[in-house]
């Protein structure tokens, strides 16, 4: 049995006249990574502050480990909204040691070290913080949340503004928590990055969930098929109501979805003596997904 970690119903928010969250709902089960995903401006912060208690909803409800909202259950969730500041003159150790202060861990160093071999910055340690890469440093932020070892890691777009190494670097982390048997929550307007990533996903619009499930289940609804052939009318006279929408129509090449899969569009064809020149699927990516919704 899957154990629930995160309910959220029907959330709420506005800012004066931004209706930001127009009553969202989902849930989050242990180990998943699980992404809240949208363009900029469509809720993620706002959702993820309200989860974490920095701001107050206006409606609806949230519980962590069905616990409600108590502040306890905060101890068991590392959390990463904004890159935190850094004393750029103290190196790793000790900048981290401040960290462990504040959330009260009273032998901080076998954490520190841990953390930071989790983020690959063991051999780096001892310099000072000025003079890590932008990539380093957002692993020290991540190092920062893991400090307390916390059951639920909370990342609001961390693979911002890194380079392409700086984002698999990013990526292996957040891999090897998982592995670890860690939940981690993570929005980002990075569908491609994020495909590669989650295990479950909601898509956000403009405050409201547009599209929810597992990733796996998104990117494969609605495969596109493509047929090359020089007897395209044909073939969508044949095809009738089996032949959902055509996407893109070129010269002899027709992209389009059906609720026949690619076999038995071939058969049917093959039975009507139309043998077309290439049929193949592709997958539809996260980006396409909600392209799709929004367009539809
Ligand atoms: N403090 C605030 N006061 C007024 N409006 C706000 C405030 N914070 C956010 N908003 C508005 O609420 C909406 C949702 O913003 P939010 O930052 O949650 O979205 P987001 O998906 O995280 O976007 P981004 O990726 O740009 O951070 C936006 O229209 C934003 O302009």
């Amino acid at each position: 049995m899957s154990e629930i970690i995160l309910e959220v119903t029907d959330l709420d928010k506005k800012y004066k006249k931004v209706h930001a969250l127009g009553g969202i709902s989902f849930q989050v089960e242990r180990g998943q990574i699980f992404g809240i995903l949208g363009p900029n401006g469509s809720g993620k912060t706002t959702t993820l502050a309200i989860l974490l208690g920095i701001l107050k909803a206006n409606k609806g409800a949230f519980s962590w480990f069905r616990n409600g909202t108590e502040s306890v259950n905060r101890k068991r969730i590392g959390a990463l909204l904004e890159t935190p500041n850094f004393y750029p003159y103290l190196n790793a150790i000790d900048n981290l040691k401040i960290v462990a202060k504040i959330k009260e861990i009273s032998d901080p160093m076998p954490a520190i070290e841990s953390a930071l071999a989790k983020v690959g910055l063991s051999d780096r340690a001892k310099s000072k913080f000025r003079t890590y890469s932008l990539g380093m440093k957002q692993r020290l932020a991540i190092g920062a949340a893991l400090l307390s070892d916390p059951e639920v890691l909370v990342l609001d777009e961390p693979t911002n503004g890194l380079d392409p190494m700086g984002i698999v670097d990013v990526r292996r982390i957040i891999l090897g928590l998982k592995e670890e048997g860690k939940t981690i929550v993570i929005a980002s307007h990075i569908l491609d990055e994020m495909e590669k990533i989650c295990t479950d996903v909601i898509i956000m619009r403009k405050g409201k969930v547009i599209r929810e499930g597992k990733l796996k289940d998104i990117i494969q609804d609605k495969e596109h098929v493509f047929i090359r052939s020089s007897e395209l009318a044909k073939i969508r006279e044949l095809l009738g109501t089996d032949l959902l929408r055509v996407v893109n129509e070129q010269d002899s090449l027709m992209e389009f979805t059906s609720n026949l899969s690619s076999h038995e569009i071939n058969k049917k064809l093959a039975s009507a003596h139309i043998y077309c020149e290439e049929i193949f699927v592709k997958k539809q990516s996260l980006e396409q997904s909600f392209l799709s919704h929004i367009e539809a």
